[in-house]
Parts: structure tokens; C-alpha cells; sequence
């Protein structure tokens, strides 16, 4: 019972008001952190940058992909988001405020709205005795409101889709327990999809009296912005009655011309359950006409008809109320729900409009809200029923640590509140329209799309990209293991990509050169921005022309074999084949002195993309060989000899270069330039060897990096980048000298990537290295989610002081190829030794 209990390392945060904790100031990654060396040396890329970013928002007022000049500011608020996948997301806050909105998808709105509240109303003997909102909040707004709820008496527990809030009610012998629980469900491509959350009161009543107990919900219609105050809006009372159960509320039309939505607010009516509620109220007054209406009685006055739309300036909101009896030393429980319907969306662009994954199962005309929320409130049982079966083996397994309990599912927010979304194909669409001029000759493409949709998510909140590619290839982890569908899904997509091209010309911003935005035969860095139009319009990402990339291709190759290996889709590998060998001879040229290994350009032209490279790398020299080696099984599978052969030879020549360009008796250098640096210890020196590894192919005749190498290295990376870092408390440091001091060499090098180190862990483990492997990646996880209060919001980097970088990131998602790894050991692990009358298994 996760929410039971005092409070548990899994994220329990006590829902105390801020001030009397105790915060490190930690910054966004600023101008001034930057040594003034680096500054000089990107003065090119800084101005370029500046050009673009005023002729972005100011001259186009357009959101830019990535705000240098303005980043989000670190609020240690929080919790855990709700919302299935690809319906957008709203997030609370661990003190149970409404704060991160993302309606419009892949654009966030951080603004805690104070009028979305729950408020609690205790009745004895026909008498209202206690009437609190069940926050901490004191504002300026609904002063009529009886705010200031002690945080003392609360309790957060979130354990990703779900979250626990115990309220204790001073004075009153009640406790209050919050379940919410969002629709988020492995191998399911239904509920996931839906745009819900469902909140589910359990009141325990110590007295020895009955009390009569209301749980209010109220809301603003709108999500906090300027929007809100725009006029047209209002609320309308609803009753949905199927199959024997009813669910009432309020639905709150937000009438804006693009992207309109509607939320609805709602609770299950049953056997001594009432359901009433209070159609329209002004959040920005007072609050008494509310606050009198429940105390009066615990109910609310429920008028029929819907109300007026709102003028310009004035914003509305609306509240629904559950109550029951709930007996002297009894329990009682009140369902409500929150669902919100934007079905047809609009990028930027608005060139092309989106129908929502959900639209397949609710209609797309705007008014799916109430038949959403009776769905929500009936089946969440069903849900919880699965979420357990899913988490409950890794929960109670009592050889993994709590805080990888809590790292393994909370980080999994990003799959919804990455700015994700999922879309249907339109049901006219043809070939052409999906796979573009070139026609891909993908044989599944079609039906693959049109049974699962297209999905994509963002690189960070505040890296608007979707679908990195780079970055994608290590949190692909979590999509292919809980939905497989939606990563061959996306791949689909990347396939279709790599045969066309964008001819059109643009300015690079890191070295000022020219070039075609996407050439043909190359993966793209991102499938587009939410800005703009993403699939139509490909690599919004412009610091560096990205078809001169070292990993892109390779991480393609390395992602088709790993996805087959675990999921046998033999038409998807079929289909993929051919791409893999365009991409491959693309990345054929990246071998210039034909010694069977690439060599990198001597800029930073791989997914550290500051951080310069040249000539053989252990990072991507290490993905060469290891896609090389996948080529040749893909081709040993499809029974392709030649191809086979080609890369068989590739390999035997390229694995000699490596091991004599890189090995240095310890660990692979960094590159072979010679350079000061070039020794320099990577913490993703054996990136190859994780993919290798995740698909049993290291060893034996597939052996690529010979296995005491690659222990020496992990070994060393323990040594230098996890425990000579920080005192061994903050994960491993990107970039470390041989001598003990971390590599300054570029602003990347110094830097831990959360989702860098977690995929280190799962090569540890993969290598038998598992103490170590828990041990690095327990120091992120207590770095992030313990000692910055970045909870829900995992950035990308982080330095060993002061600054972070690009909160809300993708990467992390790679903790899912530790539980890849973990499975895989248990697998193979002899059977335990048979007690003696046990049968034996
Ligand atoms: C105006 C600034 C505040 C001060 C200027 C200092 C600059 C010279 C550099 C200091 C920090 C650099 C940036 C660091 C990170 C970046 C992110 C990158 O995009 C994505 O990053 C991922 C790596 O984290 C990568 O894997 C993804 O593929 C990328 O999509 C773009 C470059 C940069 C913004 C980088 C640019 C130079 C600095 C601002």
C-alpha cells in the first residue's frame, strides 16, 4: 500500500508551504555560467542566434524551438500529471494545485489557477461543522474561501500514473485520502489514449457519530492565460446515464478560434451518493455565493440551464459537489472526475488539421466531455486493477531499492506530459500524403499508422522538438517495452523521412554555413516542432546541419534490430531493411580513410552537440561497430548473403581500428585526435555495447568489444566519473581527465546527463556490474527528485554546482533499459536450489 504510512522515499513530499523548507537556489544554465573561453569561441553561434531569436518572436511572435534568452524558471511544485497519452496534460502540484498546462499540444502554460480547488464540507446532526479548501494557498481571490489549510496534516505520495494526497482534518477525527489515477496503461492503445484524470475520496470517520461528508470541485474555465478573460465561454450542466450508472457535472465551453476545448467537471451518482452542483460563479470575486451555498447545507444548488457566455475581461468558473453519510467509525468513498476534450488540433502552422487518438473511440465533434468523464468514472477500477498487475511484481521485489521503484514509474510522466500527442490518420489519406514524394515502399506503413496512429513526443518542455532522434534512441527504452506499437509506430514515420528531403536552404547557427534542410538518405534530428508542422516539416532543430551527424543514422539501425529482437515483427524488420541499408551507405562516407571506422568531423557533430569531436570516437566509433554488427544478424535473419558479407568484412576490419585507435590499456579515448583532451574518460564510451548487450548480441561469434575491454572501461567510468565526481553522490559526470578532474572542455563535458547515466547503469547491470550500476544511478535519481525538487520535471543536465539545463527532458526515459537489464539477469539466473519437497520448477 503505497499510500499508507509515514512518508516513504517514493516521492512522498509532506505538503508543507515552501518557506519553511530548505532550497538550494539552482539556476538555469545562463550567460553567466558559461566561461568567458567558450563564449568567446561560439560568438558566431550566439549572434546568429540572437538574429533568429528576435526575428522569431518579435517580428513573427512565434515561440522559438529552444528559448536561450528565457528559460523556464525552476518551481519546486510539481506532482504527478494527469491525463492518458496524447490528449494533452494538466498538471498538479504536490500541494494539490493545478499548475502546468498542456492543452495545446507541445505548448506548456505554467500558471497555478487558484479557483481549481477541492474543498471539503463536514456535516453532524444536520449541522455544518467544517467547511476547508484543501490547500495551503492564502490569496488575493474567493476571499470568502476558507483557505490556509495546514500542510502539516498532508501527506503526497506519487508513484506514476497514480498519486496519493492523506488530508488528516484537525479537530475532526477525519482522514482523507485523494487517489488520482490516470489512464495509463501498457500494451493498452485505448484508455491510454484518453484525455482524463479520476479522483477517488476515500474518508475514514474516526467518531463515534456519523458524518455527513461533500468533497467540492471547482474550476476555471480556461487554463490560467490571458485567454481565459477573452469572452464566449460557459458552463452547462450535464447528466450522462448509461448501462445503469450516472455521472453529473458542469462542462465549461472554452470557445477560443483555434483549438477550442471543453473540461468537464463531474462525480458518479449511487445508492447514498449525491451529486449536485454550481453552474457559474466569478473566480476572480469573492466566492461567497459558493462558499455560503455548500455551507448551508454540504450540497450545491444545482440550477438548471446553462449559463450566459462570458464578456470580454470576465472570466468563469464552475464547481461540482459528492456527498454521503459516512457511518461512526466507517468509511466512505466519493468518485469525481476531471476531462477535457480537444479532439481536431492545429499546429503553429495551422496548415493541417489533427484528429486526437481518443476521436477513434468518442466523437470528434467538441462534445465528448460528459460520455469522457462517465467512461473515466466507470472503468477506473479496471485500470487501477491493471496498473497493479503491471507494477506489482517490480514493487514487491525486495531486491530493488525504493528509489528506483519510484525512478522506474515517475519518470515515465514524460510519455504524456513530454508535449505529447497522438493523432489518427485521416481516413481519406493516401500513400502519397504519408509517405511523400519519394514513396517509401514501406509495406506496413499504411496499415501500421491507421491501426495505431502517429505518435510524437518533445525532446524537452523547453526544447520544443518532437521526436528527437538522438535523444529518442535512448528513451525509445520505455516505448518499445510498455508500447511497442507506437515506437514501430514512430519509426514508420522516421523511415518515411530518410527517403525524402527538404531542398530548401537555411543558415546553420553553430558554424554560419548554408545547406538544404534534409538531405535524402540521412535521419533527421526531429520530425518538427509543435509551432510549425510536424511530419510535414522535418528538423525544426538548426544549431548544426544535422546530415553531417555521426549517430543519427546508426541509432536508426541500432533501434529497427533492437525493436524486432523484442517485439519478432518480422514485416516491420522486412520493411526496415531497406532503410537501414540507405542510412548505411550514407554513413559509409563517414569512413574516409577506409579502415572500416568512421571518423568524426571535428565539430560537435553527434548528440553532445557541443561538445567537439574528431577523428575516431569511442562514442560513435562505438555505434558504428555495433550497427555494423547488427547489419550483418539482420542479415543472417533475412537470409541477404551479400549484405552479410559486406558488413561482416566492415566489421573484422573496423573492430581492429577501434581496439587499436582508442583502447588505451584501461578504457576507449575519447577520440583519437590527440588532442589534450582526447584521453578524456566518457560516461558513454560503451553506448554500442548497451544496444549490443539489450539484444544478446555480445558474445560468443557477435562479440564486438571483447568483454574484458568493456569491463575495464565500466570499471574505470565508476571510478573517475561516478565516485571521483561529487564524492560519488551525483551520477556520472560526462567527461572526466585520467588525473581526477572533471574535463572542462567544453560547457557538455562537464555536465551529468540524467538519461546518459541511467542507460550507464543498464550497461553495468548488463555487465554483471550491478552494485555499481544501482549506485550511479541512484545519485541522479536522489540529485533530481530529492535534492533540486525537480520532481516531474527531470532536466536534461545538470553540473556539479549551481546550474541545470533543460528541465523536462526525454532522455531520462532510458531508466526503462535498467529494467530491461534486470529482467534479462533474472532470466538467466540459474533456478534457486529446491527445498526439499518443493517441486521442482
Ligand atoms: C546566450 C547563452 C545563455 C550564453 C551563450 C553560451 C553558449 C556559447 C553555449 C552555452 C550552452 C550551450 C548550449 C548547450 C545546449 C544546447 C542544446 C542543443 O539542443 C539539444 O541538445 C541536446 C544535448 O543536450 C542534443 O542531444 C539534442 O540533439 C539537441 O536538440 C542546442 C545547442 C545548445 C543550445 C548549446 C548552444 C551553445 C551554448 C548556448
Amino acid at each position: 500500500q503505497p499510500h499508507k504510512g509515514p512518508m516513504a522515499k517514493d516521492t512522498g513530499q509532506r505538503a508543507e508551504p515552501r518557506d519553511t523548507l530548505q532550497y538550494v537556489p539552482w539556476q538555469p544554465y545562463g550567460a553567466a555560467d558559461v566561461p568567458l573561453a567558450e563564449v568567446l569561441r561560439h560568438l558566431g553561434l550566439c549572434w546568429r542566434y540572437f538574429l533568429w531569436w528576435y526575428k522569431k518572436t518579435r517580428q513573427e511572435k512565434k515561440y522559438p524551438f529552444i528559448d536561450l534568452l528565457s528559460a523556464v524558471p525552476l518551481q519546486q511544485i510539481y506532482g504527478c500529471p494527469l491525463g492518458g497519452i496524447g490528449g494533452g496534460t494538466i498538471t498538479r502540484g504536490w500541494r494539490g494545485e493545478f499548475c502546468r498546462w498542456q492543452l495545446n499540444p507541445g505548448i506548456y502554460h505554467y500558471e497555478t489557477v487558484i479557483a481549481d480547488q477541492f474543498t471539503v464540507c463536514l456535516r453532524r446532526k444536520g449541522l455544518t461543522v467544517y467547511q476547508q479548501v484543501l490547500s495551503v494557498e492564502r490569496p488575493r481571490t474567493l476571499q470568502d474561501w476558507n483557505w490556509g489549510y495546514c500542510g502539516h496534516y498532508a501527506f503526497y505520495h506519487a508513484l506514476y500514473p497514480r498519486a496519493w494526497t492523506v488530508y488528516e482534518l484537525p479537530g475532526q477525527n477525519v482522514v482523507l485520502t485523494c487517489r488520482q489515477v490516470s489512464p495509463v496503461i501498457p500494451h493498452d492503445y485505448q484508455d491510454s489514449s484518453l484525455p482524463v484524470g479520476v479522483f477517488i475520496w476515500e474518508v475514514e470517520n474516526g467518531n463515534d457519530e456519523d458524518v455527513e461528508v461533500s468533497i467540492m470541485f471547482s474550476l476555471q474555465n480556461g487554463t490560467g492565460t490571458k485567454e481565459d478573460k477573452r469572452g464566449g465561454h460557459w458552463n452547462e450542466p450535464f447528466a450522462f446515464e448509461k448501462e445503469g450508472t450516472r455521472v453529473a457535472g458542469v462542462v465549461l465551453h472554452h470557445c477560443t478560434p483555434v483549438n477550442p476545448f471543453s473540461l468537464a467537471i463531474s462525480a458518479r451518482e449511487k445508492a447514498g451518493t449525491r451529486v449536485s452542483h454550481f453552474t457559474a460563479f466569478n473566480p476572480t470575486g469573492s466566492g461567497k455565493e459558493v462558499w455560503q451555498d455548500l455551507l448551508q447545507d454540504g450540497q450545491l444548488d444545482s440550477p438548471a440551464g446553462e449559463s450566459a457566455p462570458t464578456e470580454k475581461g470576465e472570466v468563469v468558473a464552475a464547481a461540482v459537489c459528492a456527498s454521503c453519510a459516512v457511518p461512526a467509525r466507517g468509511h466512505g468513498t466519493l468518485e469525481l472526475a476531471l476531462a477535457w476534450d480537444m479532439p481536431r488540433v492545429h499546429f503553429g502552422s495551422k496548415e493541417k488539421l489533427h484528429l486526437r487518438r481518443y476521436t477513434r473511440y468518442f466523437s470528434s465533434e467538441g462534445d465528448a466531455a460528459p460520455a469522457l468523464s462517465h467512461y473515466a468514472l466507470t472503468r477506473y477500477e479496471e485500470w487501477e486493477k491493471k496498473i497493479e498487475e503491471w507494477q506489482k511484481p517490480i514493487l514487491e521485489n525486495s531486491q530493488l531499492p525504493p528509489w528506483y521503484k519510484s525512478a522506474l514509474f515517475n519518470e515515465l510522466y514524460f510519455l504524456t506530459d513530454g508535449g505529447t500527442i497522438w493523432v489518427e490518420l485521416p481516413p481519406d489519406c493516401c500513400a502519397e500524403d504519408v509517405q511523400g514524394p519519394a514513396g517509401a515502399g514501406l509495406s506496413q506503413l499504411l496499415p501500421v499508422l491507421r491501426e495505431y496512429g502517429r505518435f510524437a513526443y518533445l525532446e524537452g518542455q523547453e526544447y520544443r522538438m518532437y521526436n528527437t532522434y538522438d535523444v529518442h534512441f535512448y528513451a525509445s527504452f520505455a516505448l518499445i517495452m510498455l508500447w511497442p506499437k507506437l515506437q514501430i509506430s514512430l519509426q514508420y514515420d522516421i523511415a518515411v523521412t530518410v527517403v525524402n528531403e527538404d531542398v530548401q536552404l537555411r543558415q546553420y547557427l553553430m558554424g554560419g554555413e548554408t545547406a538544404q534542410v534534409k538531405l535524402k538518405n540521412v535521419v533527421p534530428h526531429d520530425i518538427g516542432e509543435p509551432g510549425d508542422e510536424p511530419w510535414q516539416r522535418v528538423n525544426a532543430y538548426l544549431v548544426h546541419d544535422t546530415a553531417n551527424w555521426k549517430d543519427l543514422n546508426l541509432k536508426f539501425v541500432l533501434q529497427v534490430y533492437r525493436d524486432y529482437y523484442l517485439t519478432q515483427d518480422s514485416l516491420y524488420l522486412q520493411d526496415m531493411w531497406p532503410v537501414c541499408q540507405a542510412v548505411m551507405e550514407s554513413e559509409l562516407k563517414f569512413d574516409k580513410d577506409n579502415d572500416g571506422l568512421i571518423e568524426n568531423g571535428g565539430f560537435a557533430d553527434q548528440t553532445y552537440d557541443a561538445w567537439v569531436v574528431t577523428g575516431a570516437s569511442a562514442y560513435c566509433g562505438g555505434l558504428w561497430l555495433a550497427a555494423v554488427c547488427m547489419m550483418c544478424k539482420m542479415a543472417e535473419v533475412l537470409g541477404d548473403r551479400e549484405t552479410m558479407q559486406k558488413y561482416s568484412a566492415i566489421l573484422q576490419k573496423g573492430k581492429e581500428s577501434f581496439e587499436r585507435l582508442l583502447w588505451n590499456g584501461k578504457y576507449y579515448n575519447y577520440d583519437s585526435s590527440g588532442n589534450v583532451t582526447s584521453r578524456s574518460i566518457m560516461s558513454d564510451q560503451c553506448a554500442g555495447q548497451w544496444f549490443l548487450g539489450a539484444c544478446d548480441l555480445d558474445q560468443g561469434q557477435f562479440e564486438v568489444f571483447p568483454k574484458s575491454h568493456v569491463a575495464s572501461a565500466l570499471r574505470t567510468v565508476f571510478e573517475k566519473n561516478v565516485l571521483g565526481f561529487a564524492g560519488g553522490t551525483m551520477g556520472a559526470v560526462n567527461g572526466m581527465m585520467p588525473t581526477g578532474a572533471a574535463d572542462t572542455s567544453s560547457v557538455q563535458s562537464k555536465e551529468v546527463w540524467v538519461g546518459v547515466v541511467y542507460a550507464l547503469a543498464a550497461t553495468m547491470i548488463q555487465e554483471g556490474l550491478v552494485e555499481e550500476g544501482f549506485h550511479t544511478a541512484e545519485g541522479c535519481y536522489r540529485t533530481v527528485w530529492e535534492k533540486l525538487g525537480m520532481a516531474f520535471q527531470t532536466p536534461e543536465a545538470y553540473c556539479e554546482k549551481k546550474v541545470y539545463r533543460s528541465l523536462a527532458y526525454m532522455r531520462p526515459l532510458s531508466i526503462w533499459s535498467m529494467q530491461l537489464a534486470l529482467e534479462r539477469r533474472a532470466a538467466r539466473a540459474p533456478a534457486p536450489p529446491a527445498q526439499a519437497g518443493a517441486p521442482r520448477p
